[in-house]
């Protein structure tokens, strides 16, 4: 039997090159399903993976994890084809409106804190964040709710006696506590939005081990480091794609002192590599896996321990369970006054 492994963003960045590496280590016993918002870009993305792997089987998934109504129906969809699920990657991701900080960035320069500020980009980012159709804050939703209603329909593939699956979340070394409100979880009231959704990850994937594991699901996070990919390219929308090439150079100097600079899609991929390759059983819950590249290019993967706790863990799962039952009525009743509206139209 084929492993099924799905990953949510694979048309371009880490998650591409995941498929990539995944074909590369093993073409014929794997069923590759690319879960994409855009199946244009989908479609050029299959190509490529089977202009190097022809006999690899790669399937296209449309799915727009902002989308509730997008969530439900991808599901639905995964469980006709698949009864199976062996690894589901959550690494769909944005960053919208990101606001450098120039003036912070040249002070970080300065001090004692700039590894922290080149790993971290803390200090330095800004977002500015809208709302979805569905009336939920956008990164929240893409990065984060999108993916926890995903599970939440995918669980009897992925909850089955005897076998065991894993749940792997491309989560950033720019998750941090300070920037997480349990009282506002979609991040409504402030400036960092992104850094709260991965912050919400890095909870939830440990909240989703406590409640999963005795039924053979497994959670981990990730942290690719800094890869240029176009959620990075849009940081400095001033700055065209072949400047960042220009670039490179620095940060490859800047990557003797801090391996966090994986730059390459490739390199940041390591870590979502290695733990395909690990039994979940001997993952530890509590830490993120950090895809790390030495000054002399030598790919690795880190376990470092999370700054979370098992008490808000399980308080925003319980907040995320709320959330969803509301989402499920709210679409509920939208469908019904669609069918209400076609009815009259006929
Ligand atoms: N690059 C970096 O330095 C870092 C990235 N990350 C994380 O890595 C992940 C991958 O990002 P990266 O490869 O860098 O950037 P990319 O923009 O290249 O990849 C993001 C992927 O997510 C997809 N996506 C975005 N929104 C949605 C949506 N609503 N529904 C479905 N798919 C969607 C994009 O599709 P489309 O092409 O249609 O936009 C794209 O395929 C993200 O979660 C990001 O937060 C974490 C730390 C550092
Ligand atoms: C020399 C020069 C122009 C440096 C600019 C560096 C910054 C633009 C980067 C330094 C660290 C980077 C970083 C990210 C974005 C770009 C930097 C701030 C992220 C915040 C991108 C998204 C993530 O999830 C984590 C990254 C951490 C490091």
């Amino acid at each position: 039997m084929n492993k099924v492994v799905l990953v949510t963003g694979a048309n371009s960045g880490i998650g591409l090159a995941l498929c990539e590496r995944l074909l590369s280590q093993d073409t014929e016993g794997l069923q590759l399903c690319l879960a994409c918002r855009n199946m244009c870009r989908a479609q050029a993305a299959r190509s490529a993976l089977l202009t190097s792997h022809p006999t690899a089987q790669v399937a296209l998934l449309q799915l727009d994890t902002s989308s509730i109504s997008s969530v439900i129906s991808a599901a639905q969809e995964v469980k006709l084809r698949y009864n199976r699920l062996d690894y589901l990657y959550l690494n769909a991701g944005i960053m919208p409106n990101p606001k450098f900080d120039v003036q912070a960035f040249l002070k970080g320069i300065f001090s004692r804190n700039i590894i922290t500020m080149f790993a971290t980009g803390k200090g330095i980012l800004t977002q500015k964040d809208s709302v979805t159709s569905d009336d939920l804050q956008e990164i929240f939703a893409t990065n984060i709710f999108g993916h926890f209603l995903l599970i939440r329909e995918l669980e009897p593939i992925l909850c089955q006696a005897g076998k065991t699956s894993q749940l792997i979340w491309t989560s950033s070394s720019n998750a941090h506590r300070s920037a997480f409100n349990l009282e506002d979880i979609q991040h409504q009231r402030g400036t960092q939005p992104y850094s709260s959704s991965k912050y919400a990850s890095d909870l939830l994937s440990l909240a989703l081990n406590t409640h999963f594991n005795k039924q053979g699901l497994y959670s981990s996070v990730i942290c690719p480091g800094f890869v240029m990919t176009n959620l990075t390219h849009g940081i400095l929308p001033c700055f065209p794609a072949f400047l960042w090439t220009l670039l490179m150079p620095v940060f490859w100097l800047i990557r003797i002192f801090t391996n966090t600079f994986t730059l390459t899609p490739y390199n940041g991929a390591e870590a979502l590599f290695w733990l395909f390759k690990q039994k979940p059983q001997s993952l530890d819950p509590q830490a993120k896996y950090h895809s790390l590249t030495s000054g002399l290019g030598k790919n690795y993967t880190q376990p470092r321990k999370m700054d979370v706790d098992l008490e808000t863990s399980e308080a925003l799962y319980d907040k995320l369970l709320k959330l969803e039952s509301e989402v499920r009525k709210y679409l509920k009743e939208k469908q019904k006054s669609t069918r209400a509206s076609s009815h009259f139209r006929t």
